[in-house]
């Protein structure tokens, strides 16, 4: 993506504010990473050219990328009155329709206020119980059962898939009341995921966007932009099948038993799902609108969770990490014991998961980098620059999460316990001034940090409290992007029953006292959360779903 060198000259006499630095962007940069992710150059880049530098992608086009703490709040803050999302939402709109995650402005306004409360806490709160245990269960006991009838031995598994199968089944539940039996069947609607995501990111960085040709003659010259399209009308079918279902089952209960009849059924029996509360809520909505807000739960929730549980895992299972991953499994036996899967009130009482889990948002984010596009122009603080109206941003998260300025000079590490005792609670961009803001941040923020965060801390329980993992020696694990982080080539272990402990059998820990494991730096650990900060979303609210006790 990054334009050759005659290019960077030429961007040089960008009609911009000149005081924001350039990168020095060689063409090596990017073919020594050829395959690899887009967010790694751009983290080199800064390491040469400070938290705020001009990126040209082409002789006439630029990104400026941002990587400040308060530049970053700055410009997630003022969406709507100075940024947009820009190019992403462009690139997006043949994925996403007129879903959530991408519309702009006044309709992305209305969207929001519509699908954001169904993912409100305590509807997650009772998915714990309902989904996210349980369909963690299936997933640790398919691998059982393989090793089990492999007369106990080791077993190869790729946890990227599992993962990824594990998180759609999921949010298939969770949104639409469908089981798509990810983990047990091959469902296409997971690749069809990936080949649309990896069109929306590489549309969104390419040189020559070709993309914005029309569909129809697309199809015929590229197989690429081709693929992508198949893929999107796979996963339509699929939604727009169980809006429909969904829509049908709702008339046929309101027939039968009439309006109240069903609320109190609904309210006994049935299960929740985000799709029964928006056609309950009886917004005037066309059903294209509907399976697009879907489409965007679906694509927004599912590869994000999958990509944070795969690279917290390989980080956990490296051997400099042990001592993370005892601390880890001491917990687990200390609160569930042999309890096959946690439930809510299980969670509140695993603060060191939880911190693995942010850990792993901070090394690894999901999306790494994401766009806004400045309509007027906008002031950066400390100096760093002045954003002319029009120009590209990249906001890279990445860069924020790994640099040694937010971070100290072991950014790069593993290290759970960076943000301070245990007592302090769990790290968010409010309490650690923006340092780490792995949800995004102002009026795009996202609505499923909750969602997130608790089903991410349910499968890892289950995991790693049942099985023994290592990596499968020989094999790299190497970063490549689709719009989040993927492995090039699978994330692979080889796994074994882990004995079960008893309930409070796990080794003893001096939890309240405990500090990092490794050397984060001196005056880091003080630095970890710094003050006292909420959970950065609506946490007290009533929940509108009326399901939910
Ligand atoms: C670890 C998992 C997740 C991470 C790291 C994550 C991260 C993000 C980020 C960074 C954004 C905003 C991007 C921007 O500002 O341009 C976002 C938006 C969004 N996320 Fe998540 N997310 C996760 C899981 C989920 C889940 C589980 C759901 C739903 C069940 C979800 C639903 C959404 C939606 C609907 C949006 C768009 C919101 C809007 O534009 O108003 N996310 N997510």
């Amino acid at each position: 993506m990054a334009a050759p060198d005659w290019m960077t000259q030429l961007n040089r006499l960008w009609g911009g504010k000149s005081e924001i630095p350039v990168a020095d962007a060689k063409l090596d940069d990017i073919t020594g990473l050829l395959g690899g992710g887009l967010f790694q150059p751009l983290f080199k880049w800064m390491k040469e050219a400070g938290p705020v530098y001009l990126l040209p992608t082409g002789p006439i086009t630029s990104y400026v990328v941002v990587s400040d703490p308060d530049c970053i709040k700055q410009v997630l803050f003022n969406y709507g009155s100075k940024y947009i999302k820009g190019t992403i939402a462009e690139a997006g709109a043949f994925l996403f329709g007129l879903g959530v995650a991408l519309q702009e402005n006044e309709a992305w306004k209305i969207r929001r206020k519509a699908v954001a409360p169904s993912l409100h806490r305590r509807y997650v709160e009772a998915m714990v119980d309902r989904c996210f245990g349980p369909c963690a269960d299936r997933m640790v006991s398919l691998v059982e059962d393989q090793i089990n009838a492999d007369g106990g031995r080791r077993e190869r598994v790729n946890m990227e898939s599992k993962f990824s199968q594990a998180a759609l089944d999921i949010i298939g539940i969770s949104v639409f009341n469908y089981d798509f039996k990810a983990l047990t069947s091959a469902a296409p609607v997971i690749q069809a995921t990936y080949t649309a995501l990896k069109e929306v990111e590489t549309r969104s960085m390419d040189l020559l966007p070709t993309w914005r040709l029309p569909e129809q003659f697309l199809r015929i010259v590229s197989p690429r932009q081709k693929a992508a399209q198949d893929a999107v009308t796979v996963i339509q079918e699929v939604t727009t099948k169980l809006v429909d279902d969904c829509k049908k089952m709702v008339e046929e209960e309101e027939a039968v038993g009439g309006a109240e009849a069903w609320a109190r059924d609904y309210l006994n029996d049935a299960n929740p799902s985000v799709l029964r509360y928006l056609i309950a809520a009886r917004e005037e909505v066309s059903s294209t609108q509907l399976r697009d807000d879907l489409l965007s739960l679906l694509v927004a929730g599912h590869e994000t969770t999958a990509s944070v549980l795969t690279w917290g895992t390989f980080e956990l299972l490296k051997p400099e990490n042990a001592e993370q991953l005892r601390l880890l499994r001491a917990e687990l036996d200390e609160v569930l014991g042999d309890k096959p899967f946690p439930d809510y009130a299980d969670m509140l009482k695993l603060p060191y998961l939880e911190r693995c889990f942010h850990e792993s948002m901070r090394l690894y984010p999901q999306p790494p980098v994401y766009t806004r596009r400045a309509v007027v122009e906008d002031v950066l603080p400390h100096g760093l620059g002045t954003i002319p109206a029009g120009q590209d941003l990249l906001v890279s998260i990445y860069n924020l999460h790994r640099s040694p300025a937010n971070w100290g000079p072991a950014s790069q590490a593993f290290e759970p316990m960076r943000f301070g005792p245990l007592s302090a609670g769990q790290p968010n961009e409010l309490n650690t001034g923006y340092r780490y803001t792995p949800f995004s941040a102002g009026p795009r923020r996202c609505p499923g940090d909750k969602f997130a965060v608790l089903e991410g801390m349910a499968i890892w329980a289950v995991l790693f409290r049942r099985l023994d993992m290592e990596l499968v020696a020989g094999h790299d694990v190497v970063m490549t992007s689709g719009a989040t982080i993927h492995t090039r080539d699978g994330m692979l272990v080889n796994a074994t029953r882990r004995e079960t402990r008893r309930k409070g059998g796990g080794d003893a820990v001096d939890w309240a006292n405990l500090r990092p494991a490794k050397d984060i730096g001196e005056g880091w650990w003080e630095r970890g959360i710094e003050t006292k900060g909420g959970s950065g979303a609506d946490a007290k609210s009533k929940c509108p779903m009326p399901f939910v006790k």
